[in-house]
């Protein structure tokens, strides 16, 4: 039998004449940190979107486990209703779910232990995030979906965060995250998935890829899939765009 998490089918997205993901196949297993990168504009957030069933395709289906909370998504800019304290609103999104936890059993998860008492708004940027992944944990969702997480975040917060992403990783629960902080998803990630041109073009452990690619990093394995797929990026990059 499958554990998986949700299964796409030859899924489509387009946004008026632009198709943004063409007949994608794939499936997140239980327990599995999967880092969805590519550059930018390539659809990583259509697709989390889709795979957190925020958004349905256009063709194709999709699949997931028959749950009360089948998926969390956090966007990538959080925002919490000012005036309450990160306790309170993770005692507030309990109550929605009917979460027996008490808060301070999920801002232990996200290393927010001491941070229950302060007002939303007096929270760092860092910190934000983490009660976002705490939120997300409410329900006890079998898949959590994030959206670049760590864009802004000082390099230390940002280890901060993907390490708090792995601690969350169960034998039930699957993670999936764009990001570009391709040094972090090298480091942490179980599977890369690599999309470009509206496809995927590379998905495997993290290096197997850049061994396949004859590569020296993940980062190396990104810039030859967008040379194969986007050639016009780089010549706009190199100053011949427009001439
Ligand atoms: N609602 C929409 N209507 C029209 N086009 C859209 C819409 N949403 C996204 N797009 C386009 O779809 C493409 C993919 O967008 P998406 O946000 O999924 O990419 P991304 O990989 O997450 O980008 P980034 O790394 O910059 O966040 C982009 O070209 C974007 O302009």
């Amino acid at each position: 039998m499958s554990d998986s998490v949700v299964s796409l089918s030859d899924v489509s997205i387009a946004f008026g004449d632009v198709t943004i993901v063409k007949e994608l196949t794939l499936s997140i297993d239980a327990g599995e940190f999967v880092a969805l990168v590519g550059p930018n504009g390539s659809g990583k957030t259509t697709l989390l979107e889709l795979l957190a069933g925020l958004r349905t395709p256009d063709e194709g289906s999709v699949s997931r486990p028959d749950v009360d909370r089948d998926a969390a998504y956090l966007p990538q800019t959080p925002a919490f209703r000012h005036g309450f304290t990160a306790a309170e609103t993770l005692a507030f999104y309990a109550r929605l779910a009917d979460a027996a936890d008490e808060p301070q059993t999920y801002l232990d998860r996200v290393g927010l232990t001491a941070a229950g008492d302060r007002p939303v708004e007096a929270l760092s940027g860092g910190m934000t995030r983490l009660l976002g992944l705490a939120q997300a944990l409410v329900g006890d969702p079998p898949l959590v979906v994030l959206d670049e997480p760590t864009s802004g975040l000082d390099p230390e917060m940002a280890d901060h965060v993907f390490a708090a992403m792995a601690d969350i990783v169960a034998g039930d629960r699957a993670l999936v995250v764009a990001s570009h902080d391709l040094v972090a998803v090298e480091r942490v990630a179980d599977r890369v998935i690599v999309l470009g041109g509206g496809a995927v073009r590379l998905d495997g452990p993290p290096d197997a890829l850049v061994a396949q690619s004859e590569a020296a990093s993940l980062r190396e394995v990104l810039s030859t899939v967008v040379a194969e797929t986007e050639p016009q990026r780089l010549a706009v990059a190199d100053g011949e765009g427009g001439r």
